[in-house]
């Protein structure tokens, strides 16, 4: 028998009823920005600062999800990206920085940016009150977009060349390794709904990613506005 290469999976059901909301997201102009060169460097900086302290309440996110795991292996599991971000990503993203001009030492004592505040909370409230599956709905845009984003720049034209200053960003979230992360977090998206999501849910869930996809497109307008 054939089987279909691709069907559907629930981020994919999640995409299409959110379609606009997705596409500012993927498609923002900051985003563009990084593909063809043209974003300012310095709200680059500026994003680089507020994703440091994004990325400190991701792995808050994470040790929550530990706490809603409903046994060892889902724990383990949470375990395992909260340890990715402690010790890989956090020096990813210094290093990152350093190469900006940005020192550790400012990166501490950044203020949070409204934009920051609110995307963090609200995945932070999401989880705290609802269980791991509205809590993994309220990370996937954020983990499986910016698989999305890395894959589509790294196709523009000219996008990796040593002339584009966003080149190494780019490539890190195109690269087969992120790739994999992002391939992961639709795989256990999918294993959460069959373990007990009723199509009743659905439109709740649907309401959440929602939410998230806005306060991305809002994160990277913090970045291009400068906002504080
Ligand atoms: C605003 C914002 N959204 C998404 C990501 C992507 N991201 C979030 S956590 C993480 C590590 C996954 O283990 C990655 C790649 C980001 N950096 N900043």
């Amino acid at each position: 028998m054939l089987l279909p290469s691709h069907s559907p999976d629930l981020f994919d059901r999640f995409v299409a009823e959110a379609r606009a909301d997705w596409a500012a997201y993927v498609d923002h102009a900051f985003v563009r920005g990084m593909g063809d060169g043209t974003l300012p460097q310095e709200s680059f900086r500026h994003y680089l600062v507020q994703d440091y302290l994004f990325l400190i309440h991701f792995a808050r996110a994470y040790a929550l999800a530990i706490y809603k795991g409903r046994d060892l292996r889902e724990m383990q599991a949470s375990l395992n990206g909260l340890k990715a971000i402690l010790d890989v990503e956090m020096d990813l993203h210094v290093g990152l920085c350093a190469g900006w001009g940005l020192s550790a030492a400012e990166l501490e004592r950044a203020a949070e940016a409204k934009a920051t505040m609110a995307y963090t909370r609200y995945v932070l409230e999401t989880g705290l009150r609802g269980d791991l599956l509205d809590l993994h709905v309220a990370l996937s845009p954020c983990v499986i977009g910016y698989a999305e984003i890395g894959r589509r720049l790294a196709a523009v034209p000219g996008a990796l060349d040593d002339a584009n200053p966003y080149r190494v960003w780019i490539a890190e979230y195109a690269g087969e390794a992120y790739q994999e992360v992002a391939r992961a977090a639709r795989e256990n998206l999918d294993r959460l709904a069959a373990e007990g999501m009723t199509e009743a849910r659905f439109p709740r869930l649907v309401t959440i990613f929602r939410l998230a996809c806005r306060l991305e497109a809002d994160f990277w307008e913090m970045g291009m506005t400068l906002a504080g």
